[in-house]
């Protein structure tokens, strides 16, 4: 499959003419910023798919992935439930974002044109998958999940302090 050489732009519609297109707050941001279309009450706890009136032509080779935003998430606990969301090359539909509030107490209102979270760009690999009887040995083998140690007093009960 043919991927593009250099990705210098993205093609994008808006779906809803009201909504701004997707900027970097700083030129050199990782992230254009993605606003929601909606009014909605996020309850503690809950989460709502909340759509952002873009969609995106992304050249393949690449992957959209969709970020919290840091403030939003320090300052009310808002955060993805899927963090970081996957938008496919192909993708053509609406991009939505499935929003949580994380605060125990507290409800969030969203706003229409609040910018709810981030969308990154990258490069991905679209590699065959080849089905082998053995695979090449490493020094970790098997071992995970905890397997190098060294986080037992951040699940041990009993830690005092
Ligand atoms: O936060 C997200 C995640 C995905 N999508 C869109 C773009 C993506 O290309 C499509 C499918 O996403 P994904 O593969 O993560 O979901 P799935 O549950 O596997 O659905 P599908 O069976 O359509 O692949 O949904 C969004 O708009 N927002
Ligand atoms: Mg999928």
């Amino acid at each position: 499959m043919a991927v593009d050489a250099q990705v210098e732009t993205v093609a994008f519609r808006r779906l809803d003419p009201s909504v701004p297109p997707p900027l970097r707050a700083h030129d050199s941001d990782a992230g254009v910023d993605l606003c929601s279309t909606v009014d909605t009450v996020l309850a503690p706890g809950a989460r709502e798919l909340v759509p952002t009136g873009i969609a995106v032509a992304l050249p393949v080779g690449t992957v959209g992935l969709i970020h919290p935003r840091s403030g939003l998430a320090t300052r009310v606990g808002l955060s993805i439930v899927n963090a970081p969301g996957t938008v496919d090359a192909g993708y053509r539909g609406e991009i939505k974002v499935c929003l949580i509030n994380l605060d125990p107490s507290e409800p969030i209102t969203i706003h229409r044109g609040d910018r709810i979270a981030q969308l990154l760009v990258q490069r991905v690999e679209l590699p065959e998958f080849v089905e082998v009887d053995t695979l090449d040995e490493t020094s970790r083998g098997t071992g995970g999940h905890g397997s190098s140690g060294g986080h037992a007093s951040l699940v041990d009960p009993r830690r005092e302090g």
